[in-house]
Protein backbone atom coordinates (compact mmCIF):
# COMPACT_ATOMS: atom_id res chain seq x y z
CA UNK A 1 0.00 0.00 0.00
CA UNK A 2 1.09 3.55 -0.81
CA UNK A 3 0.46 6.53 1.24
CA UNK A 4 1.60 10.30 2.39
CA UNK A 5 4.02 10.74 5.62
CA UNK A 6 1.54 13.02 7.85
CA UNK A 7 3.05 13.03 11.42
CA UNK A 8 6.20 11.22 12.88
CA UNK A 9 6.46 11.49 16.43
CA UNK A 10 8.23 9.45 19.31
CA UNK A 11 9.76 6.58 16.50
CA UNK A 12 6.19 6.55 14.45
CA UNK A 13 5.08 7.48 11.56
CA UNK A 14 1.70 8.15 10.54
CA UNK A 15 1.02 7.47 6.91
CA UNK A 16 -1.98 8.80 5.27
CA UNK A 17 -3.53 6.08 2.57
CA UNK A 18 -6.42 6.83 1.04
CA UNK A 19 -9.09 8.13 4.29
CA UNK A 20 -7.06 5.53 6.63
CA UNK A 21 -4.34 6.64 8.33
CA UNK A 22 -1.89 4.19 9.69
CA UNK A 23 0.47 3.74 12.58
CA UNK A 24 3.67 2.57 11.23
CA UNK A 25 7.75 1.77 12.47
CA UNK A 26 10.33 1.82 9.79
CA UNK A 27 13.03 -0.41 10.56
CA UNK A 28 16.66 0.52 10.92
CA UNK A 29 16.73 -0.37 6.62
CA UNK A 30 16.94 3.24 5.66
CA UNK A 31 19.80 4.77 7.91
CA UNK A 32 22.14 2.59 6.60
CA UNK A 33 21.41 5.36 3.60
CA UNK A 34 21.32 8.02 5.96
CA UNK A 35 17.62 8.49 4.91
CA UNK A 36 15.00 9.49 7.75
CA UNK A 37 11.33 8.94 6.70
CA UNK A 38 9.92 12.89 7.20
CA UNK A 39 6.81 14.13 6.68
CA UNK A 40 5.87 15.10 2.90
CA UNK A 41 7.35 11.29 2.38
CA UNK A 42 5.50 9.00 -0.26
CA UNK A 43 6.29 5.66 1.12
CA UNK A 44 5.17 1.72 0.97
CA UNK A 45 3.85 0.06 3.80
CA UNK A 46 2.73 -3.56 4.95
CA UNK A 47 -0.06 -3.79 7.19
CA UNK A 48 0.87 -6.81 10.02
CA UNK A 49 -2.13 -8.22 11.73
CA UNK A 50 -2.01 -6.74 15.75
CA UNK A 51 0.66 -4.92 15.49
CA UNK A 52 1.66 -1.74 13.88
CA UNK A 53 2.51 -1.36 10.39
CA UNK A 54 5.93 -1.43 8.60
CA UNK A 55 7.73 1.49 6.06
CA UNK A 56 9.26 -0.41 3.69
CA UNK A 57 10.00 2.12 1.14
CA UNK A 58 11.13 6.00 0.82
CA UNK A 59 9.54 6.79 -2.69
CA UNK A 60 12.68 9.66 -4.17
CA UNK A 61 11.77 13.11 -2.58
CA UNK A 62 11.49 16.62 -5.09
CA UNK A 63 13.07 17.88 -2.47
CA UNK A 64 14.12 18.23 1.02
CA UNK A 65 13.95 21.00 3.82
CA UNK A 66 16.08 20.88 7.32
CA UNK A 67 14.19 23.78 9.35
CA UNK A 68 11.40 22.79 9.44
CA UNK A 69 11.97 19.00 8.85
CA UNK A 70 9.66 18.67 5.59
CA UNK A 71 10.04 16.67 2.10
CA UNK A 72 8.39 16.85 -1.59
CA UNK A 73 6.71 20.67 -0.96
CA UNK A 74 4.70 21.43 -4.17
CA UNK A 75 4.49 24.64 -3.70
CA UNK A 76 5.79 27.38 -1.20
CA UNK A 77 2.78 30.28 -0.90
CA UNK A 78 5.22 33.31 0.30
CA UNK A 79 2.85 35.43 2.70
CA UNK A 80 3.98 38.97 3.69
CA UNK A 81 1.97 41.72 4.97
CA UNK A 82 1.07 44.98 3.07
CA UNK A 83 1.28 47.10 5.26
CA UNK A 84 1.29 46.41 9.15
CA UNK A 85 4.19 45.81 9.51
CA UNK A 86 5.24 47.22 6.24
CA UNK A 87 7.25 44.60 3.98
CA UNK A 88 10.61 43.70 4.30
CA UNK A 89 11.34 43.27 0.79
CA UNK A 90 15.10 41.82 1.53
CA UNK A 91 13.10 39.28 3.70
CA UNK A 92 10.53 38.43 1.23
CA UNK A 93 13.37 38.16 -1.92
CA UNK A 94 15.73 35.39 0.51
CA UNK A 95 12.56 33.75 1.15
CA UNK A 96 11.85 33.32 -2.89
CA UNK A 97 15.22 32.69 -3.55
CA UNK A 98 15.28 29.57 -1.26
CA UNK A 99 12.31 28.61 -3.06
CA UNK A 100 13.50 28.60 -7.02
CA UNK A 101 16.42 26.57 -5.33
CA UNK A 102 14.17 24.10 -4.59
CA UNK A 103 12.27 23.27 -7.55
CA UNK A 104 8.60 24.14 -6.61
CA UNK A 105 5.92 26.00 -7.82
CA UNK A 106 5.99 29.89 -5.69
CA UNK A 107 2.85 32.15 -5.04
CA UNK A 108 3.22 35.24 -3.51
CA UNK A 109 0.41 36.44 -0.71
CA UNK A 110 0.39 39.79 0.22
CA UNK A 111 -2.13 39.57 2.93
CA UNK A 112 -3.78 42.67 4.66
CA UNK A 113 -5.01 43.91 1.46
CA UNK A 114 -7.69 44.72 3.95
CA UNK A 115 -5.76 47.70 5.87
CA UNK A 116 -3.33 48.57 2.72
CA UNK A 117 -3.01 52.30 1.23
CA UNK A 118 -3.13 52.35 -2.87
CA UNK A 119 0.21 53.62 -2.47
CA UNK A 120 1.24 50.58 -0.99
CA UNK A 121 -0.65 48.05 -3.21
CA UNK A 122 1.14 49.77 -5.79
CA UNK A 123 4.60 49.22 -4.49
CA UNK A 124 3.94 45.71 -3.98
CA UNK A 125 2.31 44.81 -7.68
CA UNK A 126 5.40 47.20 -8.91
CA UNK A 127 7.89 44.84 -7.64
CA UNK A 128 6.22 41.56 -8.20
CA UNK A 129 3.45 41.62 -10.47
CA UNK A 130 5.40 40.68 -13.25
CA UNK A 131 7.60 37.74 -11.45
CA UNK A 132 4.92 35.67 -9.80
CA UNK A 133 1.89 34.85 -9.07
CA UNK A 134 0.74 37.84 -6.98
CA UNK A 135 -2.25 37.54 -4.68
CA UNK A 136 -3.66 39.97 -2.66
CA UNK A 137 -5.80 38.83 0.09
CA UNK A 138 -6.87 39.45 3.68
CA UNK A 139 -6.86 36.91 5.93
CA UNK A 140 -9.04 38.47 8.43
CA UNK A 141 -12.20 39.25 5.63
CA UNK A 142 -11.54 36.75 3.60
CA UNK A 143 -10.64 38.66 0.57
CA UNK A 144 -8.55 35.95 -2.17
CA UNK A 145 -9.25 32.84 -0.17
CA UNK A 146 -11.14 31.19 -3.37
CA UNK A 147 -8.09 32.30 -5.41
CA UNK A 148 -5.52 30.75 -3.12
CA UNK A 149 -7.30 27.95 -3.01
CA UNK A 150 -7.86 27.33 -6.64
CA UNK A 151 -3.57 27.60 -6.72
CA UNK A 152 -2.82 24.91 -3.69
CA UNK A 153 -5.19 22.55 -4.72
CA UNK A 154 -3.96 19.06 -5.48
CA UNK A 155 -0.35 20.51 -3.85
CA UNK A 156 1.31 19.97 -0.61
CA UNK A 157 1.99 23.57 0.15
CA UNK A 158 3.89 25.44 3.02
CA UNK A 159 3.32 28.72 3.79
CA UNK A 160 6.37 31.09 4.39
CA UNK A 161 6.68 34.04 5.45
CA UNK A 162 8.37 36.15 8.48
CA UNK A 163 6.85 36.46 12.20
CA UNK A 164 3.06 38.74 12.45
CA UNK A 165 2.24 38.66 8.49
CA UNK A 166 -1.10 36.79 9.11
CA UNK A 167 0.40 33.16 8.08
CA UNK A 168 -2.05 31.64 11.26
CA UNK A 169 -4.59 33.65 10.68
CA UNK A 170 -4.88 32.40 6.67
CA UNK A 171 -4.82 29.09 7.56
CA UNK A 172 -8.01 29.94 9.62
CA UNK A 173 -9.49 31.08 6.83
CA UNK A 174 -8.28 28.73 4.42
CA UNK A 175 -9.22 25.68 6.33
CA UNK A 176 -10.32 26.29 9.88
CA UNK A 177 -10.32 22.72 11.36
CA UNK A 178 -6.24 22.79 11.04
CA UNK A 179 -5.71 26.32 12.28
CA UNK A 180 -7.53 25.05 14.83
CA UNK A 181 -5.29 21.83 15.85
CA UNK A 182 -2.13 23.78 14.81
CA UNK A 183 -2.83 26.45 17.54
CA UNK A 184 -2.85 24.23 20.35
CA UNK A 185 0.05 22.99 19.71
CA UNK A 186 1.97 26.92 18.82
CA UNK A 187 0.57 27.79 22.93
CA UNK A 188 2.24 24.83 23.87
CA UNK A 189 5.97 25.73 22.04
CA UNK A 190 5.47 29.62 23.17
CA UNK A 191 5.93 28.65 26.77
CA UNK A 192 9.78 27.47 25.92
CA UNK A 193 11.78 29.06 23.10
CA UNK A 194 13.57 26.19 22.21
CA UNK A 195 10.89 23.19 22.39
CA UNK A 196 10.73 21.15 19.62
CA UNK A 197 7.57 20.14 18.23
CA UNK A 198 6.43 18.29 15.61
CA UNK A 199 5.60 19.32 12.16
CA UNK A 200 2.73 17.89 10.38
CA UNK A 201 0.51 17.56 7.06
CA UNK A 202 -3.07 18.59 7.34
CA UNK A 203 -5.79 17.19 4.24
CA UNK A 204 -8.41 20.53 3.39
CA UNK A 205 -11.30 20.53 2.61
CA UNK A 206 -10.77 22.10 -0.73
CA UNK A 207 -7.88 19.38 -1.56
CA UNK A 208 -4.95 21.10 -0.97
CA UNK A 209 -2.65 19.11 1.63
CA UNK A 210 -0.73 21.88 3.82
CA UNK A 211 2.42 21.66 6.16
CA UNK A 212 1.76 23.12 9.33
CA UNK A 213 5.14 25.38 9.87
CA UNK A 214 5.21 28.01 12.34
CA UNK A 215 9.01 28.00 11.96
CA UNK A 216 8.54 28.46 8.14
CA UNK A 217 9.98 32.26 9.60
CA UNK A 218 14.03 32.17 9.15
CA UNK A 219 16.64 30.88 7.46
CA UNK A 220 20.07 29.27 8.92
CA UNK A 221 22.13 29.46 6.01
CA UNK A 222 21.56 30.84 1.95
CA UNK A 223 22.46 27.95 0.63
CA UNK A 224 23.66 29.62 -3.26
CA UNK A 225 27.03 30.35 -4.15
CA UNK A 226 27.92 33.62 -6.06
CA UNK A 227 27.56 31.78 -9.43
CA UNK A 228 24.38 30.70 -8.56
CA UNK A 229 22.63 33.49 -7.08
CA UNK A 230 21.39 35.51 -10.36
CA UNK A 231 20.31 32.39 -11.67
CA UNK A 232 17.64 32.11 -8.54
CA UNK A 233 16.27 35.54 -9.46
CA UNK A 234 13.94 34.75 -12.56
CA UNK A 235 14.30 39.00 -14.20
CA UNK A 236 18.21 38.48 -14.61
CA UNK A 237 17.63 35.62 -17.08
CA UNK A 238 17.18 37.37 -20.13
CA UNK A 239 20.42 39.17 -19.35
CA UNK A 240 22.91 36.52 -18.18
CA UNK A 241 25.83 36.05 -20.78
CA UNK A 242 25.31 39.42 -21.91
CA UNK A 243 27.92 41.43 -19.30
CA UNK A 244 31.90 42.07 -20.69
CA UNK A 245 33.20 39.41 -18.18
CA UNK A 246 32.27 36.21 -17.95
CA UNK A 247 32.47 36.12 -13.98
CA UNK A 248 30.42 38.97 -13.62
CA UNK A 249 28.80 38.99 -10.68
CA UNK A 250 27.23 42.23 -11.63
CA UNK A 251 27.84 44.05 -8.47
CA UNK A 252 30.84 47.11 -9.99
CA UNK A 253 32.06 45.48 -12.85
CA UNK A 254 32.10 47.77 -16.28
CA UNK A 255 30.01 47.08 -18.95
CA UNK A 256 27.17 45.21 -16.88
CA UNK A 257 23.87 44.51 -18.94
CA UNK A 258 22.35 43.60 -15.36
CA UNK A 259 23.22 47.20 -13.95
CA UNK A 260 22.71 48.33 -16.87
CA UNK A 261 19.28 46.89 -16.85
CA UNK A 262 18.41 48.21 -13.70
CA UNK A 263 19.37 51.57 -14.65
CA UNK A 264 16.58 50.94 -17.71
CA UNK A 265 13.56 49.83 -15.30
CA UNK A 266 13.86 46.58 -16.53
CA UNK A 267 14.94 44.67 -13.57
CA UNK A 268 13.56 46.64 -10.07
CA UNK A 269 15.53 48.82 -8.24
CA UNK A 270 14.67 46.54 -4.89
CA UNK A 271 15.05 43.24 -6.31
CA UNK A 272 18.27 44.32 -7.63
CA UNK A 273 19.09 45.66 -3.87
CA UNK A 274 18.47 41.93 -2.63
CA UNK A 275 20.70 40.55 -5.08
CA UNK A 276 23.60 42.60 -3.78
CA UNK A 277 22.73 42.30 -0.53
CA UNK A 278 23.14 38.37 -0.75
CA UNK A 279 26.00 38.74 -2.60
CA UNK A 280 27.89 40.63 -0.11
CA UNK A 281 26.35 37.77 2.67
CA UNK A 282 27.67 34.89 1.15
CA UNK A 283 31.06 36.62 0.45
CA UNK A 284 31.17 37.29 3.97
CA UNK A 285 30.09 33.46 4.85
CA UNK A 286 33.34 32.37 2.36
CA UNK A 287 35.65 34.01 4.43
CA UNK A 288 35.06 32.88 7.41
CA UNK A 289 35.35 29.39 6.03
N1 LIG B 1 -6.38 43.72 9.43
C1 LIG B 1 -5.84 42.54 9.24
N2 LIG B 1 -5.14 41.97 10.23
C2 LIG B 1 -4.60 40.75 10.01
C3 LIG B 1 -4.74 40.08 8.79
N3 LIG B 1 -4.07 38.88 8.86
C4 LIG B 1 -3.55 38.84 10.10
N4 LIG B 1 -3.87 39.95 10.82
C5 LIG B 1 -3.45 40.26 12.20
O1 LIG B 1 -2.02 40.32 12.23
C6 LIG B 1 -1.49 39.73 13.42
C7 LIG B 1 -0.52 38.61 13.09
O2 LIG B 1 -1.21 37.55 12.45
P1 LIG B 1 -0.79 36.01 12.61
O3 LIG B 1 -1.72 35.23 11.77
O4 LIG B 1 -0.62 35.64 14.01
O5 LIG B 1 0.66 36.07 11.94
P2 LIG B 1 1.70 34.88 11.69
O6 LIG B 1 2.36 35.13 10.40
O7 LIG B 1 1.04 33.56 11.86
O8 LIG B 1 2.72 35.14 12.84
P3 LIG B 1 3.71 34.09 13.58
O9 LIG B 1 2.81 33.09 14.27
O10 LIG B 1 4.47 34.96 14.54
O11 LIG B 1 4.58 33.49 12.53
C8 LIG B 1 -2.72 39.29 14.21
O12 LIG B 1 -3.03 40.28 15.13
C9 LIG B 1 -3.81 39.15 13.15
O13 LIG B 1 -5.10 39.36 13.69
C10 LIG B 1 -5.48 40.72 7.72
O14 LIG B 1 -5.64 40.24 6.61
N5 LIG B 1 -5.98 41.96 8.02
ZN1 LIG C 1 27.10 41.84 -14.94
Amino acid sequence: MEGTVVKGIAGFYYVKAGEQVYQCKARGLFKKDGIKVTVGDEVKIQLHEGSDALITEIKPRKNAFIRPPIVNVDCFAVVFAITQPQPNFAIIDRFLVMAEKSNLEIILCANKADLAEEAELQRVKDIYGGLYPLMLVSGKTGQGMDELKTWLKGKKCALAGPSGVGKSTILNALEPQVAAETGEISQKTKRGKHTTRHVEIFDTAFGAMLFDTPGFTSFEVLEADEEELAHLYPEMQDYLGQCRYDNCRHIKEPDCRIREAVTEGKINKSRYGSYVEQIKEIREKSKKW
